[in-house]
């Protein structure tokens, strides 16, 4: 079947065709409409709490649709506020646009950002890796940060820093320089959270969302270095329609929230 992606002819209003999930009623991402949200007081109970090894950052690759660094779970551990039991750190990659008018997955009373950032963990308490936790309700938890454009972001600039050496799908390369989740995340960890899936197909149903409410800044030179990114492999023609093969944009549109919960801790 022709490769899943985000232009018209293999984009997101396509997936539902082999990915049947892309169609259910847990979908990811959604509009985040400040009204719905509730407040709880069992997630201001439990505060959020993270552990990162920055050592522990190990590759960086073009997956085709983007960049993802792939991260060595051992040591890392994401407790508190929704989520029961310990998630580990599976991997980190990027949403954005083909103009940084928009580009994030979840948008905000009707607001895009400029790109969206993605920590995905999976639950190390009751499943034995990421791939199977994919595949249950309480599988995974994907920490979302929405970034705006400002000043040049230096925990960032390291997985820039690499993007020439991963320029076509396929190629990978060692992060040598660590990179430090935690310091992507903003300052205020106020957060609204929801029930949810995988953005990208196959888009199961098993995420637990818990999305940052305080933007972090990005340069407009480090969003182009997102577009830079090919999505054909080395050698080979350029598949997508897309203006020769750059990633321009790899954000999936919002999807109704319907009657699910939205669920606010701090302001
Ligand atoms: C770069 C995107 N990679 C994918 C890789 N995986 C998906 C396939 O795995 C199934 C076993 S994943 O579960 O790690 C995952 S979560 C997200 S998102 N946008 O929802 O945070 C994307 C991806
Ligand atoms: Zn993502």
């Amino acid at each position: 079947a022709a490769e899943w992606g985000y232009t018209k002819r293999n984009g997101p209003f396509t997936w539902a065709k082999n990915y049947p999930t892309a169609a259910g009623i847990r979908q990811s991402p959604v509009d985040i409409d400040t009204a719905l949200a509730t407040s709880d007081s069992s997630l201001e109970s439990k505060p959020l709490r993270w552990k990162y090894v920055p050592q522990n950052t190990r590759t960086i690759v073009n997956s085709g649709h983007g960049w993802r660094v792939d991260v060595d779970s051992e040591g890392s551990e994401l407790v508190g506020g929704p989520l029961e039991g310990t998630y580990k750190l599976q991997q980190f990659h990027c949403h954005w646009g083909s103009s940084s008018d928009k580009g994030s997955e979840h948008t905000v009373d009707g607001q895009s950002y400029a790109a969206e950032l993605h920590l995905v963990h999976w639950n190390s308490s009751k499943y034995a890796d990421c791939g199977e936790a994919a595949d249950y309700p309480d599988g995974l938890t994907v920490l979302g940060v929405l970034l705006k454009v400002g000043a040049k972001n230096p925990e960032l600039q390291k997985v820039i820093d690499l993007i020439p050496s991963i320029s076509h799908r396929g190629e990978k390369t060692e992060v040598k320089e660590a990179i430090d989740p935690a310091k992507m995340l903003p300052k205020t960890l106020s957060y609204w959270t929801y029930l949810g899936s995988l953005t990208v197909p196959p888009c199961n149903e098993s995420v637990t969302w818990i999305l940052f409410k305080e933007p972090v800044e990005v340069s407009e030179e480090q969003l182009a270095a997102f577009r830079s990114l090919r999505c054909y492999k080395r050698g080979e023609e350029c598949p997508c329609d897309e203006v020769d093969g750059l990633l321009i944009s790899n954000y999936r549109p919002t999807l109704p929230l319907g009657t699910r919960e939205l669920r606010e801790c701090g302001s």
